[in-house]
């Protein structure tokens, strides 16, 4: 993946030293883009070994809204450990549940975003709001009073997933295909404030293909990429099986790309390996493929499993890896 060593190579040609919350200097550079034509093979690093089953673990743990560490070590991923469980400021955090907690993260966002609304029943449309809150889903909490007013509290999750893949079988014109991760009303119940944030998928009905554009508001380039990488691509073919659509472009737009300072060593030595081809990604033919069925069956979001995945070709040079900054 050539793509890969060409922004390290960017950002140490670029990029400006700078200091952050972990006490780990990184070299930074604002801005990157990277774009794959996934018809030509998988964005998997090849300059080191990828630990695809923890990636593929990580991006199933996110599928079922879970936010334990242990849960995602069941799955085969330990790289929530550390933010689990030896960051001083998560551990003192009040939100923190218990061992292994890494509080509303990602998932939790994906398929359960809390959402609430106050109406006024005695307000004109009162009633007619209330009845379409009702509809949609929301359950009444109770009456609060605020400002010499009263008005109906309701709640409901939000699977903001499910209703991409809804709008992609419904409606695949749509522009406003999309979730998010950055929920400024939990940001200080979470371990850590999403990175991978932003995913909008775009359909091309005539060829029959899906594309992905995802943004990271900051990419940890030496352990987090090659997992960001793997995973929006995953989750696009994924997606694509499930809706009945082609995977194709995947967009990675990037923010603050920087490499932390102990991670250099492991990407100079990359940057001096000469990449591989990419491989093929295979899903299990037990997930429906919704171009053969034409049955929908989203539930499929929640059923699949890490065994469901891998990687055909997959030709890598030796592992390398670096410490975490936590
Ligand atoms: N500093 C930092 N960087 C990250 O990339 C990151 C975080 N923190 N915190 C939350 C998640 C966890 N992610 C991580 C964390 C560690 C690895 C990592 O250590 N990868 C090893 C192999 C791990 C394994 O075998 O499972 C590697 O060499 O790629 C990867 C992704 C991405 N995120
Ligand atoms: O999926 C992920 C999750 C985390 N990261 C990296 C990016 C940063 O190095 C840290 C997060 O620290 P902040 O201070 O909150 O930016 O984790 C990643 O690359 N990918």
């Amino acid at each position: 993946m050539k793509q890969y060593l060409d922004l390290v190579q960017n950002i140490i040609d670029h990029g400006a030293w700078q200091q952050n919350r972990t006490g780990i200097r990184s070299i930074s550079l604002p801005g990157a883009t990277l774009r794959f034509d996934l018809q030509q093979g998988f964005p998997a690093v090849t300059s080191k070994k990828l630990a695809f089953k923890s990636a593929i673990g990580e991006m199933i743990g996110f599928l079922r809204a879970s936010r334990s560490a242990a849960e995602f070590r069941g799955l085969g991923c330990k790289v929530w450990d550390q933010n689990a469980n030896q960051n001083r400021q998560w551990l003192a955090n009040p939100y923190r549940l218990q061992e292994d907690d890494l509080g509303p993260v990602y998932g939790v966002q994906w398929r359960q975003w809390p959402a609430y609304k106050l109406i006024d029943p005695d307000q004109p449309q009162g009633s007619a709001q209330l009845a379409d809150a009702l509809a949609q889903g929301y359950r009444r909490l109770g009456f609060v009073e605020e400002n010499g007013g009263r008005g109906v509290l309701l709640y409901k999750a939000i699977d903001q997933l499910r209703q991409c893949l809804d709008t992609i079988i419904g409606d695949p014109g749509s522009r406003r295909i999309l979730f998010h991760g950055w929920n400024w009303a939990q940001l200080e119940e979470m371990a850590l404030p999403p990175c991978h944030l932003l995913y909008q998928f775009l359909v091309n009905p005539t060829e029959r293909e899906i594309s992905l554009c995802l943004y990271i508001r900051s990419n940890d380039i030496g352990l987090g990429a090659p997992f960001n990488l793997a995973e929006g691509a995953a989750l696009l073919h994924l997606v694509g099986r499930l809706t009945g659509y082609a995977p194709r472009w995947f967009t990675y737009f990037i923010g603050d790309a920087h490499i932390y300072e102990n991670h250099l060593d492991m990407l100079r030595e990359q940057l001096a390996r000469e990449p591989f081809p990419s491989p093929k990604l295979v899903i299990a033919d037990r997930i429906p493929d919704y171009a053969i069925t034409g049955q929908y069956q989203p539930e499929w979001l929640e059923k699949v499993e890490p065994g469901d995945f891998r990687l055909e070709g997959y030709r890598h040079h030796p592992p390398l890896t670096a410490p975490m900054a936590v």
